[in-house]
């Protein structure tokens, strides 16, 4: 069953001076129940202009895009809100999401309040069982976000993504700010998350290898435009000569270290 799917999605950024910017042209993307989506390409080809019409922050030029089959591509400020619910996004950036002065509590309590999902005593309580489940203690409650390293702060906002049970999730370069070592620790536990709660997930990346290694299928974007579906097994078979540079751009750095080595 799909959950999201995109039509000949464009994307046209203008400026003052008429200049126009294609930034997607005629995107089909889909994602179906439990599948783990990526998208890949080097930077400005369009990704995080993707997720954001997705994530309704940025409007979108023309097409159309259906979650469980309804058309969502024009919501208006309560449908969006209801979209919310089951819609998720990460960035790459945590403190992005974070106010400074708002304590890790406070924002792990806000979405259970702000849907009236429960008290605002149940909502600690939850709380404190989302943030044991990404492999925080209760005691990061009363922290503010500079008391953090980027990979627990990034542990929370995934902590509070999922609080809300959503069916689909998009990961936007969300381990790209973080040191090598915690970010494969983030890897490991989207994907442990994933098997245990089953939503979908579209992750966007610069790093082919890395969406190789977690992805049912990846969307090889360029230009704006998607130039190669790669499915699990078959990543290697690559059609398109942008898509055969990338993969060949992998092995000469695998050569590389195998010969330093
Ligand atoms: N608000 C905007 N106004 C005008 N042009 C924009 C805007 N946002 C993005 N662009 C342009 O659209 C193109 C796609 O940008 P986008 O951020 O979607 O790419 P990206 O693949 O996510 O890049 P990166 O990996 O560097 O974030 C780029 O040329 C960018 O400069």
């Amino acid at each position: 069953m799909k959950i999201l799917e995109t039509k000949d999605l464009c994307k046209i950024y203008g400026d003052d001076a008429g200049n126009e910017l294609h930034a997607l042209k005629n995107v089909n993307i889909h994602a179906s129940k439990g599948e783990i989506v990526g998208i890949v390409g080097e930077s400005g080809c369009g990704k995080s202009t993707f997720a954001n019409i997705i994530a309704c922050i940025t409007k979108s030029t023309s097409g159309k895009i259906l979650f469980n089959n309804e058309d969502i591509t024009h919501l208006n400020y309560k449908e969006r809100r209801d979209y919310y619910k089951s819609f998720q996004m990460v960035f790459q950036s945590p403190l992005d999401t974070f106010s400074p002065k708002m304590k890790v509590e406070r924002y792990m309590i806000e979405p259970s309040l702000n849907f009236k999902l429960m008290d605002k005593k149940s909502a600690k309580e939850y709380a404190k069982e989302l943030l044991a489940t990404v492999g925080l203690s209760e005691g990061y409650m009363k922290k503010y976000p500079s008391e953090l390293s980027g990979g627990e702060l990034q542990r929370v906002v995934i902590a509070r993504a999922i609080g809300l049970k959503p069916e689909l999730m998009i990961f936007d370069e969300c381990t790209s700010a973080l040191d090598v070592s915690i970010q494969q620790k983030i890897i490991n536990l989207i994907i442990e998350l994933q098997k245990e709660k089953g939503f979908t997930i579209m992750f966007i990346t610069h790093n082919l290898v890395l969406a190789e290694n977690i992805c049912d299928r990846i969307y090889v974007m360029k230009s704006g435009e998607v130039v190669d579906v790669l499915n699990k097994g078959d990543f290697r078979n690559a059609s398109h000569p942008y898509t055969k540079n990338l993969i060949d751009s992998i092995f000469t750095i695998e050569k590389l270290k195998e010969k330093a080595s």
